[in-house]
């Protein structure tokens, strides 16, 4: 059963969910932009929302943009406090080398997800607990049926 969770809005374009179950409900451009290959642009939406304390939303690419356009998002994703009442605006950036992409306001430019977030108490100490990972990352596990080239050890 999917909680529901009120977001308050202002402004012509209530995001919406294409299907039952989805996590992101599409965000529409407001206004109309072209970007050249290799160009990126802060593109409104035209509405801003009140969440409520505890949560956050994730703005994010659309997988279909960048499939076929190479239309991405360049902070993505883009996080949107809680306290912020201002316009949510995308970083859109095109990374096709060769062919502009032509935005119309009202085209689907991204994605919107809402989340619980819990806020960190951060409490310093001289030394972490031990764990199974330990300091290994960036690739530590290496890839399949290929050896580390990493030389750091
Ligand atoms: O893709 C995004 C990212 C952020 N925001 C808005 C909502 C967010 O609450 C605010 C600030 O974003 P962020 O904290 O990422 O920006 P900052 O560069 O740290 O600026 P600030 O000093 O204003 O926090 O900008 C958007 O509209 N779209």
């Amino acid at each position: 059963m999917l909680q529901s969770v009120p977001v308050l809005i202002t402004g012509d374009h209530v995001p919406t969910y294409a299907h039952p179950g989805d996590a992101g409900a599409d965000l529409v451009a407001a206004e109309d932009v072209v970007l050249a290959p290799g160009e990126r642009a802060t593109v409104g939406t035209g509405v801003s929302i009140a969440l409520p304390e505890g949560y956050v939303a994730f703005v994010v690419p659309r997988s279909g943009l960048a499939a076929r356009h190479g239309i991405t998002i360049v902070n993505t994703p883009g996080t949107v406090d809680a306290g912020y009442r201002g316009e949510i605006r995308v970083i859109l950036l095109n990374t096709d080398r060769t062919e502009e992409y032509r935005i119309t306001a009202g085209d689907r430019i991204a994605q919107i997800v809402v989340l619980p977030v819990s806020r960190a108490q951060f409490v310093p100490v001289a030394t972490l607990p031990g764990s199974a990972r330990g300091e290994g990352g960036f690739g530590s596990t290496g890839y399949a049926g290929t050896a580390r080239k990493d030389s750091s050890s």
